[in-house]
């Protein structure tokens, strides 16, 4: 297979450390995703911003797995809702990279709506598709936490720009999906629904006994854990609100908090550290909460296996990546009904939802919990199960691939599909070109003579069609009015009666649609006049009329028809009907019939133009018979003005 995708995320490098206020979940989703993809045989480049002047371009990260460092804004740390003015900067370098490789990408997966953006625009310049999962929602985020919200206004506009360009959009959770299509209106059609995953080498479960051993806990003490970011949207507070209700029930539970900006809790440095270590001491918990600062992803499923309980109540939770960890390492959780935590966690089976903010609520199912070691079994054993059938990044890799393949494959049999479409309109045309040499030779010279008699009678000709046909009459009046091969021969008389917007539009507002042809036809027609009618059905019924009136004033009818030549065939005096039921067909064919009725009228005119210049030479009094002078009194036009002009 080795395709080679590129995997976007601006502000979130796999390599870049886990549990600060900008890096969580989507580090952990790029970098796991890479690993697995690469393992399904895919070459993976993931293109991430330069946030260090020292990091070389391109990082060897696994084999087959490479991280480009971008250079789009100052190279060092900048928070993520600064980064959206480098997107332009982040494109162009990109597609620079990109056009240094040797092997063309063959698709684009975009994280976070900033890389949305970018993946958009390199859509636009080099055609590659694009799927794009975007973690969070500009939309979503606004909801729940509006006042904080830093990011740029035209987030949600991007976000809704993005929907639009991209081939496929990946849900997390049926709660993404639904807030995609209802906040966003995204097309359903293009929406999978992949969730996030964990990694079953990281986390599996471990000996409580042991864990607590190593972590230098109590070793029978309840214990809580609640770990990941620490900012306020967490709800970490619901939790040591929640410890109060508990200590009212007698319920002695110890609630360790894991995570934040960093390794030692700092009082001075971290707001959202201080204000909840200031909430337990006002709620009187303070010596029943730990708070252990950030930790090595290694010593996780450690904090993981020693809980008695993992807790995750945010407000909001697009996926959340945590409560699949401590399920895998065998803890129940109880988790708020937002988001894909209502989706990871099984209500009931691997551990309880409840109302995000409801203190009440997560204690009354933290006791139901910590009271009952054969509940905790129960949820323990499911959890388990459940997360190894259905969320390892394997899994997701691999339902991924279902999607890289059919929007690869979508692409090629799109284009195969094209061509096939071409190939088969050129060899019908080639097929209608060649019947209609046979059939319409001798109607067209017919046709050719007919329509240059009646210039050489004085006469004119008045062409008429609807749509393209409209379109082919102003055509064929520009050549023989205008200039076709022939140079320095006057104009011949052709009057296309579709060109007179202001008589057409009111005529047909006024009256209808149905004379407009047949109004002018009276007006302009006269004996000798031919009147020219373009249809691909033969059945317009202004064309018909206008065929009706021409009869009437002794005019006669030639018709450019295709199909069975319809109404038009039967009162048409010369038909040239297109052997083709394809209206583009018939009208192709009608342009080089037109260019040949052309040819042919303009080279009948040079014989007419020489033959009588010889005659008005030899006998000009006998040729006073008059070939000047038309049956009904019009002078007969000299439409070669010399001989010596046309020949050279
Ligand atoms: O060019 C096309 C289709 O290829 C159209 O504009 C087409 O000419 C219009 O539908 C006409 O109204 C069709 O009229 P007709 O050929 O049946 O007399
Ligand atoms: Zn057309």
């Amino acid at each position: 297979m080795n395709k080679t995708i590129a995997l976007i995320s601006e502000h979130a490098s796999p390599l870049a450390m886990l549990g600060g206020v900008d890096s969580g979940g989507q580090n952990i989703y790029v970098g796991e995703l890479a690993r697995q993809l690469a393992a399904l045989g895919y070459a993976i480049d993931v293109f991430t911003r330069r946030d260090d002047p020292k990091l070389p371009i391109g990082v060897q990260w696994l084999s087959n797995v490479r991280i480009i460092h971008v250079d789009a804004g100052p190279p060092k740390q900048l928070s993520k809702e600064s980064l959206f003015q480098y997107m332009d900067a982040f494109t162009e370098s990109m597609e620079a990279f990109m056009a240094r490789q040797p092997k063309r990408y063959a698709l684009l997966h975009a994280n976070f709506w900033m890389s949305g953006y970018v993946a958009m625009k390199l859509k636009e310049r080099l055609g590659v598709p694009f799927v794009i999962t975007f973690h969070a929602l500009g939309k979503v985020r606004l909801m729940h936490q509006r006042e904080n919200d830093k990011f740029p206004e035209e987030r949600c506009d991007v976000e809704a720009q993005v929907m639009q360009a991209a081939d496929g959009i990946i849900a997390e959770c049926p709660q993404d999906e639904a807030d995609l299509t209802q906040l966003y209106r995204a097309d359903p059609d293009k929406i999978t629904m992949v969730p996030c995953g964990f990694s079953p080498h990281e986390f599996h479960p471990i000996d409580k006994a042991y864990a607590r051993m190593l972590l230098d806990m109590h070793p029978t003490r309840k214990i809580i854990l609640q770990l990941g970011r620490m900012v306020p949207r967490k709800g970490i507070d619901t939790v040591i609100q929640a410890l109060t209700q508990l200590r009212k029930e007698s319920i002695d539970a110890q609630l360790v908090i894991v995570g934040g900006e960093y390794e030692k809790p700092h009082l001075h440095a971290d707001l959202e550290y201080r204000r909840l270590m200031e909430m337990a001491t006002e709620l009187g918990v303070a010596d029943a909460v730990s708070f252990e600062g950030r930790k090595n992803r290694e010593q996780l499923k450690y904090f993981y296996a020693a809980a008695d309980v993992f807790v995750s109540t945010p407000w909001y939770e697009p996926f959340g990546i945590t409560p699949l960890e401590a399920m895998a390492c065998g803890t129940p959780v109880i988790g708020a009904k937002v988001g894909g935590i209502q989706y990871s966690v099984a209500n009931g089976k691997t551990g309880f939802l409840v109302r995000p903010k409801d203190p009440q609520a997560l204690a009354r199912k933290l006791e139901l919990v910590l009271k009952s070691e054969d509940l905790q079994l129960y949820l323990r054993q499911n959890a388990i199960k459940r997360v190894n059938e259905c969320f390892t990044w394997k899994k997701v890799a691999q339902q991924m691939d279902e999607v890289y393949r059919r929007l690869t494959a979508e692409q090629l049999d799109v284009k195969d599909d094209d061509k096939r479409i071409i190939a088969t309109a050129f060899l019908e045309a080639a097929d209608t070109f060649r019947l209609s040499a046979d059939s319409l030779t001798d109607a067209i010279l017919r046709a050719g003579n007919m329509l240059a008699k009646a210039f050489e009678k004085g006469g004119k000709v008045l062409v008429c069609g609807n749509g393209g046909s409209a379109a082919e009459s102003l055509h064929f009046s520009a050549e023989l009015l205008g200039r076709f091969e022939m140079p320095n021969r006057v104009g011949l008389p052709v009057i296309s009666l579709m060109a007179d917007q202001a008589m057409l539009t009111a005529w047909s507002n006024d009256i209808g649609f149905n004379d407009v042809f047949a109004r002018q036809v009276e007006a302009y027609g006269r004996p000798d006049d031919v009147l020219m009618c373009l249809s691909t059905s033969g059945n317009s019924p202004n064309l018909l009329e206008a065929m009706e009136k021409a009869k009437q004033l002794g005019m006669v009818c030639l018709t450019l028809l295709g199909k069975d030549g319809g109404q038009a065939a039967v009162r048409g005096d010369i038909n040239l009907i297109v052997p083709s039921s394809s209206t583009q067909r018939i009208q192709e064919l009608h342009l080089h019939i037109i260019h040949l009725l052309c040819t042919i009228v303009e080279r009948r005119l040079v014989n007419y133009s020489v033959r009588r210049q010889a005659a008005t030479l030899s006998s000009s009094l006998v040729q006073a018979v008059d070939l000047s002078v038309s049956q009904n009194g019009n002078p007969k036009p000299d439409y070669v003005k010399q001989k010596s002009d046309i020949f050279g």
